[in-house]
């Protein structure tokens, strides 16, 4: 376990992250798995989309030349031939002083070229009285208009959503190949920790960091594996990241691995080659582990502190697993807001703090610019890493660089993280 003092900034701790982690194999799934995962190939239109002309309206195919003089005083009356509801497949021909009722989404047939909507008639079966003129084409949904065949309809790469999986569906594809999610264990440790809903003895508390870690984890898309918390027992911690690894994909621990007496996560990776405790310039969230056990399953090995544990999540796990899921684009949607109450800031360390949106005319250093959206802190707390209470009431979090001053009324970078 190579173990250093020298600390690593926000984003070389980030970069390290991201490099344990490549897009995972795939795999096929049917149309109702398929919501959720990232497409791995593209999906192409053999045919023409819409596959032939058809109707945009419930009313009647005619030839627009038979009613180009049809108005409300002077109708013009044609002789119903068929009638065509959507799915039908007659396809009677519209010959001169005709017409075929049709629904919508029913093919034209052979000769109509307009659609009358039914409004504009008498509704009749058997003959029909047409009382507006149509131009060729009018109400008429051409074959290929959509899509022509070897078009591209969903890209490799794509993190399907439902009108995705609708565009899949439309083509006749129902299974697709995607990257399979990532299967992630969740272990936090500590002798304090019990399973919530548990009568607690004097200092011991409820674990809170597996439910958060795990609900982040699917958050992220992926299947969380849920197990301890554990104690404080290397031998035995040692022995369970070795049973899983080579099996999930990722393995995320809390807890133990500051310089305390009992640093269980520190002591049980000690003689790997692979893995890295570090201590990172962030508040909170400086005491990291980081590496590959020997089977190659990456660990993070994040510090007990739930906002800790929380920020170290969102900084260095989520990116790699949304790299493991195929995607790309890993990142949070930022945006830049005003500050409207200033705090301090730790030396030497960027600093992640906790924020929520906040109206302008609520706040008390004033609009600074329409465009920007306004934060304060999210608890008078800050972000102190044991608020795990108040932490619910987060929508961002604000990443300050290193040695900055946040005062009221300053711009800082806010990474989106409320659904
Ligand atoms: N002498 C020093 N002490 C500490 C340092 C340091 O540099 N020198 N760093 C501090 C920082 S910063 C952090 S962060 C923590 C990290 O410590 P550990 O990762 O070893 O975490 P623990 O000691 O196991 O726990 C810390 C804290 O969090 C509570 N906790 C832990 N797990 C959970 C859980 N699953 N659910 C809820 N709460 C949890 C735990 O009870 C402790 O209160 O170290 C500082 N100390
Ligand atoms: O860095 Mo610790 O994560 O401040 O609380």
């Amino acid at each position: 376990m190579p173990t250093t003092t020298a600390m690593r900034t926000l984003d070389e701790h980030r970069a390290a992250s991201l490099a344990l982690a490549a897009p995972l194999p795939t795999v096929v799934v049917g149309l109702p798995d398929a919501l959720g995962h990232v497409l791995a190939q593209d999906v192409r239109t053999d045919e023409p989309l819409p596959r032939w002309d058809n109707s945009a309206m419930d009313g009647y195919a005619v030839r627009a030349d038979d009613v180009r003089d049809a108005s409300d005083a002077t109708p013009v009356t044609l002789r119903v031939v068929a009638d065509l509801p959507a799915g039908s497949s007659g396809r009677p021909v519209v010959e001169p002083g005709t017409a075929a009722r049709i629904m919508t989404g029913a093919p034209v047939p052979p000769g109509a070229d307009a659609v009358v909507p039914v409004e504009d008639t008498d509704a009749g079966t058997t003959t029909v009285e047409v009382r507006a003129s149509k131009a060729v084409g009018q109400h008429v949904r051409r074959a290929g208009e959509d899509a022509v065949p070897g078009d591209l309809v969903v890209a490799a790469g794509t993190l399907l959503g439902p009108a995705h999986v609708a565009a899949v569906a439309s083509v006749g594809v129902a299974q697709v190949a995607v990257h399979r999610r990532p299967r992630v264990a969740v272990i936090s440790t500590g002798d304090e920790l019990v399973t919530p809903g548990t009568t607690l003895a004097h200092g011991q508390i409820p674990d809170s960091n597996s439910w958060l870690l795990a609900a982040a984890v699917r958050e992220a898309g992926g299947e969380a594996m849920r197990l301890g918390p554990v104690g404080d027992d290397p031998d035995a911690l040692r022995d369970l990241l070795h049973g899983l690894d080579g099996g999930v994909d990722a393995i995320v621990t809390s807890g133990g691995v500051s310089v305390g007496a009992f640093d269980v996560v520190k002591a049980a990776l000690l003689d790997e080659p692979d893995v890295v405790f570090v201590p990172v310039a962030v508040q909170p969230g400086k005491p990291q582990g980081l590496g590959r056990l020997p089977g190659g399953t990456p660990v993070f090995a994040l510090p007990g502190n739930p906002v800790s544990s929380f920020v170290s999540f969102e900084l260095f796990v989520r990116p790699a697993l949304l790299r493991m899921r195929g995607l790309t684009d890993v990142e949070r949607p930022t945006t830049t807001a005003v500050v409207d109450d200033g705090w301090r800031t730790p030396p030497g360390r960027a600093q992640v703090m906790p924020v929520r949106f906040v109206a302008p005319a609520a706040s008390g250093a004033g609009a600074r610019t329409p465009t920007h959206p306004h934060v304060v802190r999210a608890t008078a707390g800050g972000s102190g890493s044991h608020l795990v209470a108040r932490l619910a009431l987060a929508e961002g979090l604000a990443i300050v660089p290193p040695d900055t001053q946040v005062a009221a009324g300053d711009l800082v970078t806010v990474l989106r993280v409320a659904p």
